[in-house]
Parts: C-alpha cells; sequence; structure tokens
C-alpha cells in the first residue's frame, strides 16, 4: 500500500471532494469525520478508512493520532481541512467560543502534526502537510473575530513547521475566500457576498483541489499560503 494522505473533516463538503479526488488519484485516504454523513459508506467502498473523531478534547486528539498509527505505517500527507464556522453572534459564551475556534483550527493540527512527523518522515518520495486556512488571515473579520484569530495562528504554524519539517516535509496553506455556499445561505447572503470578489462567482471545491495538487507536485514550494479567492483583496 502506498503512503495514504490523511484529511480531518472529510465527510462532506469540500473535505468530501478531496476525499473523492484523491481516490480517483490512486491515493490510499484516511479521513477524520464527526458526524456519520451518508457518504462514508460509499467511501469504504472506494477504499478509503473514515475514522470517526470529534476534536472536542486533547484525548480524542491523542485517540485519533493512536487510531491513524493503527492503519498505516507511514503518511504522503495530512491535509487540515476541518473547521468550524462559528460566530460571536451566535454565542452567549465568548471564551468557549474562543476556545472552540482555536483548538479545532490551531491546537488540532499542531497537535496532530507533531503526532504524525514520524510517519510522514517514513514516506521515500518526500512529504506535505496542508493546512487550509481563509482569506480572513490577511484581513481579520469583525462578525468571526475568534475564527479570523484562529485561521491566522494556523496560518503561523505554516511558517513554523516549514521550518522545522524541512526539507524532507513540505508545510503550506490554502487561503481561500468564497468557496462554496451552505445550504441554509439566503439569497440576499449570497448576493452580497458574490460581490466581494472581483471574480463575483462561488468556484465550488475543484478550486482548493486544483491547489491541492499543485503543493502535492510541488519539491520547492514550502512555507507558504496559496491565495484561493477571486481577487477578493483588489475589491
Ligand atoms: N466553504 C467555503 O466557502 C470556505 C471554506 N474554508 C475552509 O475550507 C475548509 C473546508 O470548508 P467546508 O467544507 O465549508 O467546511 P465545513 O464547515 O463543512 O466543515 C468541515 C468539516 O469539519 C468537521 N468538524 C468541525 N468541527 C469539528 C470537530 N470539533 N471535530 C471533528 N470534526 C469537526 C465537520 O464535521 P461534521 O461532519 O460533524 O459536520 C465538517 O465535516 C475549512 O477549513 C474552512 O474553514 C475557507 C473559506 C471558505
Ligand atoms: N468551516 C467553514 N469555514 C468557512 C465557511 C464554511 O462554510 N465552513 N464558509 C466561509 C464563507 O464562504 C466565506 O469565505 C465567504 O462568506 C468561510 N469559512
Amino acid at each position: 500500500m502506498n503512503s495514504p494522505i490523511l484529511i480531518t473533516g472529510g465527510a462532506q463538503r469540500i473535505g468530501l471532494a478531496i476525499v473523492e479526488h484523491l481516490l480517483t488519484a490512486g491515493f490510499t485516504v484516511i479521513l477524520s469525520y464527526r458526524t456519520h454523513h451518508p457518504a462514508i459508506t460509499e467511501l469504504a467502498t472506494k477504499g478509503a478508512i473514515s475514522l470517526h473523531a470529534d476534536f472536542t478534547d486533547n484525548e480524542s486528539v491523542t485517540n485519533f493520532i493512536a487510531e491513524v498509527r493503527r492503519h498505516c505505517s507511514s503518511l504522503r500527507a495530512i491535509i487540515h481541512n476541518a473547521s468550524s464556522w462559528d460566530c460571536e453572534a451566535n454565542r452567549e459564551d465568548l471564551a468557549t467560543l474562543f476556545d472552540d475556534m482555536m483548538r479545532i483550527h490551531a491546537k488540532v493540527p499542531y497537535l496532530i502534526n507533531h503526532g504524525l512527523l514520524d510517519y510522514l518522515a517514513r514516506c521515500d518520495e518526500g512529504a506535505d502537510i496542508i493546512h487550509i486556512t481563509d482569506y480572513v488571515v490577511e484581513t481579520g473579520s469583525p462578525k468571526h473575530l475568534a475564527y479570523a484569530a484562529s485561521k491566522a495562528a494556523l496560518d503561523n504554524l505554516t511558517r513554523s513547521f516549514a521550518v522545522k519539517c524541512a526539507p524532507h516535509i513540505k508545510v503550506n496553506a490554502i487561503a481561500p475566500s468564497l468557496i462554496i455556499f451552505n445550504q441554509h445561505d439566503s439569497d440576499e447572503y449570497k448576493a452580497k457576498t458574490l460581490q466581494k470578489s472581483l471574480m463575483g462567482i462561488e468556484p465550488g471545491c475543484e478550486e482548493v483541489i486544483r491547489s491541492i495538487e499543485l503543493l502535492l507536485n510541488s519539491r520547492y514550494i514550502t512555507g507558504r499560503s496559496i491565495p484561493v479567492d477571486g481577487g477578493r483583496h483588489l475589491k
């Protein structure tokens, strides 16, 4: 078995699209899921290994790392995709919101990277860590303050791990703005959001997949963040 690619939050939306692409490309894929989405059953028929993980505390992360280590002996890449786009308007307890955002977007990737560096080092062809961050790392977000700060922490970890892990392991980030809407998004929200970028479209998961392919096929890019944002920074 070739060295698998590990992705967190791989059972729906962008994560699921990445899993399906990697399976089609011939990779072995290990994914984490929190909710047992219907897609998990089909992914199993394609050979994907789905491991349940709700990253609520340190023990859940430690247990997940141990479970991954039981299912493989090396790793080609780790893609940190799991995320919670929560906001201050939705939560009364801002201290818990802040902790939740920092845990899923910074602490979990930090612990998983450290816990599996030796498995990445065993991949003969070189290995990759990819952090999925967000355009708001550059700007902040007045409605998602803790979310944006936690994604900025993940962005910073990209550079630290790039120095720590070179040259065998490359570490990069992908910083999307709108990729795909959520089912509950109103027409008004969609119109307002589409106006925020120069391209003015909902690009779809393929834009993130193309960036992942660029990084997996590079032997030189590391410590960088690929903006996938439709020119939003120039609007
Ligand atoms: N969608 C977009 O337009 C944009 C996305 N991004 C980033 O791209 C990535 C993928 O986005 P998208 O597909 O929309 O993400 P989702 O909002 O669909 O979340 C991805 C997955 O993260 C999992 N997750 C959330 N919290 C936890 C937790 N505590 N423990 C374990 N798993 C958890 C969810 O599990 P569960 O199955 O339980 O729901 C979900 O499947 C994210 O990092 C996101 O921040 C950035 C900018 C724009
Ligand atoms: N975990 C998530 N993070 C983000 C999402 C999402 O649905 N889940 N969506 C966005 C928005 O698309 C934003 O980029 C544009 O309004 C940001 N992060």
